[in-house]
């Protein structure tokens, strides 16, 4: 599409995907989502990470125009979110594809084409890019969770968009349509296609992902890489007499940076200031045992940071 092509081409390359700044929505006294900040990168895979009601599916709604903020913005490669400039850069699937069931693959996606004035080759690219070709002509009803899935990513992708906005791809699939579905977003991905998609399950997406945020409650807590959510700075320090090595570890890394996890430290610091602190440690006639850079499970990243209020209030 012209429009669609001039938008995306006509922005800087370092014009986000999407940003948006201080967005917030208000249901009554609720606050689903509480002054987000966020931003996709060009051609970045970027989860968007929380559990249950954290406000994943408010947030993308409002990205797409579904949802008017209560405050902030949202734009989309510069646009202003919501305007047809700005929905015609987005391909979305969103709380499940809607189709007919008595109509093929093909029958649906040629429908959604011409209610869009495209051309049924779109539907052909589109089939083709999931995998689904070969099942066009079988009825939806017949398709697996998977399948019908991958058919709304097929909708989703008619037009080409620049942005692809995926709520929650993997939800409900078994293990094989997981694994079906990060292959298709990886593949998408090496096209250079930008994709946005929320996930409750980090363990899911996290190999697909360039980077991520993870919202809890409404606010985003962290938005990095997957590396540095697993805790490159961080080092882990086994030593004896605890209580002096827990003082100096104070001294030298801050109050905050430090607690003792399994008997051992854990040091919020970057890991080449290992020597140092080793150095701090042994002037204070602290036997060291164990330095090393210690990496946390993303599960268990993802559980203190969307679980416990004050660790919440830490990562801001
Ligand atoms: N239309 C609405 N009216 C009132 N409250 C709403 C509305 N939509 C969402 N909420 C509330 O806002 C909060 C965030 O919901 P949202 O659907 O954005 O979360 P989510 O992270 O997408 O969760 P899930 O993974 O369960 O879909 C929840 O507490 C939800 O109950």
């Amino acid at each position: 599409m012209t429009t669609q092509l001039s938008a995306a081409t006509l922005a800087p390359p370092e014009t986000p995907a999407v940003r948006t700044r201080k967005l917030t929505k208000r249901y009554g006294a609720h606050l689903a989502v509480d002054g987000v900040e966020l931003t996709v990168r060009r051609g970045e895979v970027y989860g968007f990470l929380g559990p249950n009601g954290a406000g994943k599916t408010t947030t993308l709604r409002m990205v797409l125009g579904l949802v008017r903020p209560t405050a902030g913005s949202a734009t989309v490669l510069g646009e202003r979110a919501g305007t047809p400039a700005a929905n015609r850069l987005i391909g979305a699937l969103i709380e499940g594809p809607g189709f007919f069931p008595y109509l093929n693959g093909r029958d649906n996606l040629r429908t959604l084409a011409r209610h869009r004035g495209l051309p049924d080759s779109h539907v052909e690219a589109a089939l083709d890019k999931v995998d689904l070709r070969g099942r066009g002509k079988d009825r939806f009803t017949s398709y697996s969770l998977g399948m019908k899935q991958r058919l709304g990513v097929a909708a989703a992708l008619l037009g080409d968009p620049e942005l692809l906005i995926l709520d929650e791809p993997t939800n409900g699939l078994d293990p094989a349509g997981v694994s079906d579905m990060r292959a298709l977003i990886a593949e998408l991905s090496a096209a250079g296609q930008t994709v946005l998609l929320s996930s409750h399950q980090l363990s899911e997406v996290q190999e697909i992902c360039h980077r991520v945020g993870v919202i809890s409650r409404g606010r985003l807590v962290t938005e990095s890489t997957v590396g540095e959510l697993r805790g490159s700075g961080r080092l882990l320090v086994r030593a004896d007499p605890l209580d002096v090595a827990l003082a100096v570890g104070m001294r030298v890394a801050g109050e905050d940076n430090v607690s003792i996890v399994d008997g051992a430290l854990q040091l919020r610091v970057d890991p080449v200031r290992a020597a140092e602190i080793n150095r701090a440690l042994v002037t204070a006639r602290v036997d060291v045992h164990e330095i090393r850079p210690s990496e946390r499970s993303l599960e268990e990243v993802f559980f203190e940071m969307t679980a416990a209020p004050a660790a919440e209030e830490g990562t801001r």
